[in-house]
């Protein structure tokens, strides 16, 4: 594993998948141009809107998305996560909702389905139903193991409540945790920080956490701060509010001290 800088991309995906690609592009050029190699897009980047709109359009929003990556990753010479777009699922009228890691000549190096749905009534009012659209994935996410990169493990927004996942890819090695989101703005406020910090503190790995920002669709507010947090758990990069991106160095050395100096990964009782 070598130093690089990772970029993690923070947009506003609204209910049109042709301007989200060009927004997309937009923000992966611009990540490229500072020297990005691993750059991340965020929770349903392609296409943010209404779950029937999601579901009527999700044949196209699966194919593009994923032609999309495969071209930016071959054009832009960098590894991309395609933080999450709905793929159709036979005979079930759903998708799932699912993330892909695509390398620099537009190879696929890892997929994963999110396994834990969003059901959840906010105190703000909104209510989500995500089981209502989306058939939760069954396997534990996998751990892509790059000679250059380091270790990355993959997860997708809710998952971030859920720590026994990570201590999944933890038990894999994983050196970076990839956690692409969409998180509401009521919920993100108050929790998404925190939690980002506890992955990265417990599993002494970095996290880089692409996120959606902004007013999407109708009602609903998303919390931005797209973050790469190191496995200190300091904040290495914050895109704050606005759409475009947080870029930090994952660099091995670090990693190492961090795992001496805090050693918790070795001290595990219940294992
Ligand atoms: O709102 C939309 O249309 C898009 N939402 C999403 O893409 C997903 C699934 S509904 N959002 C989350 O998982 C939020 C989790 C969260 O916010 C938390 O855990 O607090």
């Amino acid at each position: 594993m070598k130093s690089y800088l990772a970029a993690a991309i923070q947009m506003t995906s609204v209910p049109d998948l042709h301007q989200n690609l060009a927004q997309a592009e937009e923000l992966i050029d611009l990540a490229v141009r500072r020297g990005a190699e691993l750059v991340g897009l965020p929770e349903n980047f392609s296409f943010m809107g209404e779950e029937k709109d999601k579901l009527n359009q999700a044949e196209a929003i699966a194919t593009e998305s994923e032609q999309f990556l495969k071209k930016m990753a071959q054009r832009f010479q960098v590894t991309i996560l395609g933080g999450s777009f709905p793929v159709p699922v036979d005979n079930t009228g759903k998708v799932h909702n699912t993330t892909v890691l695509i390398d620099p000549s537009g190879e696929e190096l890892a997929r994963y389905h999110k396994v834990h749905l969003f059901d959840v009534n906010v105190p703000d009012g909104n209510t989500y139903r995500e089981s209502s659209t989306v058939v939760a994935g069954k396997q534990l996410p996998p751990v892509y193991f790059s000679e250059n990169l380091g270790n990355i493990g993959l997860s997708v927004c809710y998952d971030v409540r859920f720590p026994e996942l990570y201590r999944h890819l933890s038990d894999k090695g994983v050196d970076v945790i990839f956690v692409p989101a969409a998180f509401t703005a009521f919920t993100g406020k108050d929790h998404w920080q925190v939690l980002l910090q506890a992955r990265a503190i417990e599993n002494t790995a970095y996290v880089i956490a692409p996120a959606q920002t902004g007013n999407n669709y109708s009602r609903r507010l998303t919390h931005g701060h797209a973050v790469i947090i190191d496995p200190w758990g300091v904040i290495l990069a914050d895109a704050g509010e606005q759409p475009g991106i947080a870029i930090a160095e994952i660099n091995p050395s670090r990693l190492d001290q961090v795992r001496r100096q805090m050693p918790s990964l070795q001290h595990r009782v219940f294992s």
